[in-house]
């Protein structure tokens, strides 16, 4: 018989190719005037051009597999009338729709690769000091083809933390006005303490230049993605066990006992929801838990 570890791999992988199955029949090229193709690539935001008259509805009706039961489900999640007009949609309205097209749409301005698209964002969340971001530095370290994207916090930095390379480290004040203009895919006040967001467009661009991309968040703000963006694929990390994580973070030593409290009692609440991910991986070597979230995009 296998070892657990095995069948655990195995099954996860099995799931990948499901799932990448299922996005590519999702998003076969089709050919012909009224592709998503010939639609979207000139710019939603562009109001001058013939396609600013074209109805929302109608547009993703032009995106294969997509019928009208699953347009109006789309239409009603993005929260945009199915009688708007691409050209009369508001900033907000077109970053969701952009978003949306992101995964769903290929061979346009916004697309990926047909055949690569559910599994080329992935979402590293889990507890305070499992030990995302050392599993998430290696992978920016020894895995170059993905792209780690760089969160703005409003927290202060630690010792030897670089702005810009670990995060942007923001004021209040501005990281108001980022969420005010849309800036963030998704955003959340982490430990009751700080806020934490992931700006959005590095992520799309690298996305649509067929880029792996990872982020390395908290469980609120992997809900926000996973609400818009469906196809991303949502990695838990777990510890060996309570007593190495609670051990992790005191031997990190960057917080306070009180910061600690505080974060070991999120970390409760999160290790609850870790059935809401499609994949767990235990970060018991660093270089094996990076090597399984790899093993999760389409990439060697
Ligand atoms: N596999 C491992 N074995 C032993 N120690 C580890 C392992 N992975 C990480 N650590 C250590 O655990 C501590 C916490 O790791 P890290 O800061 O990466 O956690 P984190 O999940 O990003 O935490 P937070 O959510 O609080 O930012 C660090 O001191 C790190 O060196
Ligand atoms: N929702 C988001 N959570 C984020 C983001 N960037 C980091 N984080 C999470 O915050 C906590 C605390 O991080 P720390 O660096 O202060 O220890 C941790 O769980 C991170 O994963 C983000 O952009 N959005």
């Amino acid at each position: 018989m296998k070892p657990p570890e095995v069948d655990r791999v195995a099954a996860s992988r099995a799931a990948v190719a499901a799932r990448r199955a299922r996005a590519s029949v999702k998003n076969a090229v089709v050919s012909g005037e009224r592709s998503a193709s010939s639609v979207v690539t000139v710019g939603l935001a562009d109001k001058d051009t013939p396609e600013a008259g074209l109805r929302v509805r109608e547009l993703l009706l032009c995106i294969p597999g997509l019928g009208p039961v699953r347009g109006d489900k789309a239409l009603e999640k993005l929260a945009i009338s199915p009688s708007k007009r691409i050209g009369g949609l508001g900033r907000h309205q077109q970053v969701k729709l952009l978003d949306y097209l992101a995964v769903r749409a290929p061979g346009t301005g916004y697309a990926l690769p047909p055949t690569e698209v559910s599994t080329k964002l992935v979402v590293l969340a889990g507890p305070t000091a499992v030990g995302k971001g050392t599993v998430s530095t290696y992978i920016r370290e020894n895995y170059p083809d993905v792209q780690l994207s760089v969160s703005a916090t409003t927290r202060a930095p630690r010792p030897g933390e670089v702005d810009g390379v670990s995060y942007y480290f923001v004021t209040d004040d501005e990281f108001d006005r980022m969420v005010e203009s849309g800036e963030f895919l998704e955003w959340a006040v982490v430990h009751n303490q700080s806020r934490y967001g992931t700006p959005r467009s590095p992520v799309r661009r690298a996305l649509r230049e067929g880029k792996s991309v990872l982020l390395e968040i908290d469980i609120q703000g992997a809900r926000q993605v996973r609400a818009s963006m469906p196809e991303a694929v949502l990695v838990f990390l777990l510890p060996p066990t309570w007593d190495e994580l609670v051990r992790r973070l005191i031997g990190r030593g960057t917080e306070s006992p009180e910061e600690q409290a505080r974060r070991l009692a999120t970390a409760k609440v999160e290790l609850a929801a870790q059935d809401e991910f499609d994949f767990r991986v235990v970060n018991n070597k660093v270089d094996e838990a990076a090597r399984e979230v790899v093993d999760l995009m389409n990439i060697s």
